[in-house]
C-alpha cells in the first residue's frame, strides 16, 4: 500500500508509472481490454488478481495525490468544491429528464434536437452536459454533437445508473441540510428520525418507513442494496468467510436478524448442510422472501430456511440459538438505538450463543488503508449520520457498544451455572476482514472481563 506521508511528485510520478504498466501488462497477457473512455469498452473494470487489484488502489491514490499537490493546497477549497456541488447538479438534472436514455447508443445526436425531444432549454441542457463531459460522462465527438461514454451509458444501467440517481437526486439535498438539521434538532441527537432527512423531507418517519410512502425512492435504494450485494467488496461470499460456521454443531440455528430476503445466509447454507436458516425482517420484506415467485433462495436450500415476521426492537423470540447474526443493521442505528436492538438478542442467548456482527471496521485513525478503501468508508459514515443520525464504528466504538449492551444481563443468563457468570462480560471474541471486503465479521461473545 503506498505510503499515505509520501509527498514527493517524483517518487508519487514513479508508482504512477509502475503500477500502470503492472497493470497494462496483466490486461494484455490476459487478452483483457485496456481502460477506455469509449462507449464501447468494457462496462467494468475486469476482475483481476489480488496483487493487480493493489496496484490499482496505489495507482489511484498516487495519481489522486500527485494531482492534488500540483494543485495546490487552495484547489481542494476553492475549485475542487465548486466542481462537485455543480457536477452532483447536473447529475441531478440528467435523471430528473431521463437524458442517458434519450442520448443514441450507437450515433450522435444534436443538443436542439435533444431539447425538443425531451421539451428542454437547449442552452441549459447544453450547460449541463458540458459540465459533466470534463469528467468523461458524455463527449462531443465533434462540436455541438451528443455522444455516450463508457461512464454516460453506465448511466442506463439498473444498478449503477439507480446509484447514480439516487446520490443526485435523494443524498445529494440531504447532505446540504446535515449542519442545518444539526441546529434545528440538536447535537448528538440518538433518535433515528431527527436526521437530515427528516429535516429535508419534514417528515417524522425514519428512513425505511419514509421509502415506503415513496415508491420511487424505495425502488432505486433496494436496487442499490441487491447490486451492492454483488460487488466485490460487499459480496454475499465473504459471509461465509469470516467466521468458522463449519465449527458450529450440527443442527444449529442461525438467526439472520433483519435479514431481509435471506440472501446473505445463502452462501453459510450453502456450505454448512448442518446449519438451518431462521431469517426475521418486517412483514412486506417476509411476504416476498417465502413467496415462491419472488424468493432468492435456491430451491434445495429452501426446507433448511424459515421465515419469519419480526421486529428487531421486540422480544427475540428464537432463544438460545448458535448464532444471531447482523448484516449491515448496527450503522443504521445511533449507539443508543443500537443497544435497544442488541438487549433483546442477549436476553435470548444461552451462554454459549454468538451475535456475528458484519458491518465496516473504522480505522483508529486516517491514512491506514488504501485511500479509495477508506474515502468509501467515510463516506458512508456520513451518510449514516446525514439518514438516521447512525455511524460506522472503530474497535474501540464497538467495543463500547457490545459492552453496554450486556450491561445487567449477563448474570441472569449464566444464574444455572456453576460460577454464575462472575467476572464475564459481553465483548468481542474475533474480528476478521475477509480479504477483498470493506465489511468485518465482529464475533460477539461472553468473555472473561480481563480478556476484554
Ligand atoms: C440495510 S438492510 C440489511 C439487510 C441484510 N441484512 C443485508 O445485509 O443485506 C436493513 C434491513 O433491516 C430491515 N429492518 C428495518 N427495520 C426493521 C425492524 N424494526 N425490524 C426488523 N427488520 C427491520 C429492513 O427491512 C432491511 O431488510
Amino acid at each position: 500500500m503506498l505510503d499515505s506521508k509520501v509527498e514527493d511528485l517524483e517518487a508519487l510520478a514513479e508508482t504512477c508509472l509502475e503500477t500502470a504498466k503492472q497493470i497494462k501488462g496483466y490486461l494484455a497477457s490476459k487478452k483483457l481490454p485496456q481502460p477506455t473512455f469509449d462507449q464501447n469498452g468494457p462496462e467494468f473494470f475486469p476482475p483481476v488478481t489480488p496483487e493487480v487489484d493493489a496496484a490499482r488502489l496505489d495507482l489511484r491514490a498516487a495519481a489522486k495525490r500527485l494531482y492534488d499537490l500540483a494543485a495546490g493546497p487552495d484547489d481542494v477549497l476553492t475549485w475542487h468544491s465548486y466542481h462537485c456541488a455543480h457536477d452532483l447538479n447536473a447529475f441531478r438534472y440528467v435523471h430528473r429528464y431521463n437524458i442517458p436514455a434519450n442520448v443514441p447508443l450507437k450515433s450522435t445526436i444534436t443538443y436542439p434536437d435533444l431539447a425538443s425531444k425531451l421539451s428542454l432549454d437547449p442552452s441549459q441542457l447544453k450547460q449541463m452536459l458540458r459540465q459533466l463531459m470534463a469528467i468523461h460522462v458524455f463527449h462531443e465527438p465533434s462540436p455541438g454533437l451528443i455522444a455516450h461514454t463508457a461512464s454516460s451509458r453506465l448511466l442506463t444501467h439498473w444498478g449503477v445508473g439507480s446509484f447514480n440517481h439516487f446520490i443526485a437526486e435523494d443524498s445529494f439535498p440531504v447532505a446540504a441540510r446535515v449542519v442545518d438539521a444539526l441546529d434545528h434538532f440538536g447535537h448528538g441527537r440518538q433518535e433515528p428520525n431527527k436526521a437530515a432527512l427528516n429535516y429535508t423531507f419534514n417528515t417524522d418517519k425514519v428512513q425505511y418507513e419514509w421509502y415506503e410512502s415513496n415508491p420511487a425512492v424505495r425502488e432505486r435504494f433496494s436496487k442499490i442494496m441487491t447490486f451492492m450485494s454483488k460487488a466485490p467488496v460487499m459480496a454475499n461470499e465473504h459471509v461465509a468467510k469470516g467466521f468458522d460456521w463449519a465449527g458450529l454443531p450440527e443442527g444449529s440455528v442461525v438467526v439472520d436478524v433483519a435479514g431481509n430476503m435471506g440472501h446473505c445466509s445463502i452462501p453459510i447454507a450453502e456450505t454448512n448442510p448442518g446449519i438451518r436458516i431462521v431469517v426475521q425482517d418486517l412483514p412486506k420484506i417476509i411476504n416476498n422472501a417465502k413467496d415462491p415467485a419472488t424468493s432468492v433462495v435456491p430451491e434445495h436450500l429452501r426446507p433448511r430456511f424459515e421465515f419469519v415476521e419480526h421486529s428487531f426492537f421486540e422480544p427475540q423470540p428464537v432463544k438460545g440459538a448458535a448464532v444471531y447474526f447482523l448484516r449491515m443493521i448496527m450503522h443504521d442505528y445511533s449507539d443508543e438505538y443500537a443497544i435497544k436492538i442488541l438487549r433483546p438478542l442477549v436476553q435470548a442467548m444461552s451462554p454459549d450463543s454468538r451475535i456475528v456482527l458484519m458491518d465496516q471496521l473504522m480505522p483508529s485513525t486516517v491514512g491506514l488503508l488504501p485511500y479509495d478503501v477508506e474515502r468509501m468508508m467515510r463516506t458512508t459514515d456520513l451518510q449514516m449520520m446525514a439518514l438516521t443520525n447512525a455511524k460506522e464504528r472503530d474497535e474501540d466504538e464497538w467495543k463500547d457498544l457490545v459492552s453496554r449492551a450486556g450491561e445487567g444481563l449477563v448474570e441472569q443468563l449464566f444464574a444455572r451455572t456453576e460460577d454464575k457468570g462472575r467476572g464475564k462480560i459481553l465483548g468481542i471474541k474475533n474480528i476478521q476482514t475477509p480479504p477483498g471486503s470493506t465489511l468485518s465479521v465482529i464475533e460477539v461473545g461472553f468473555v472473561d472481563q480481563t480478556k476484554a
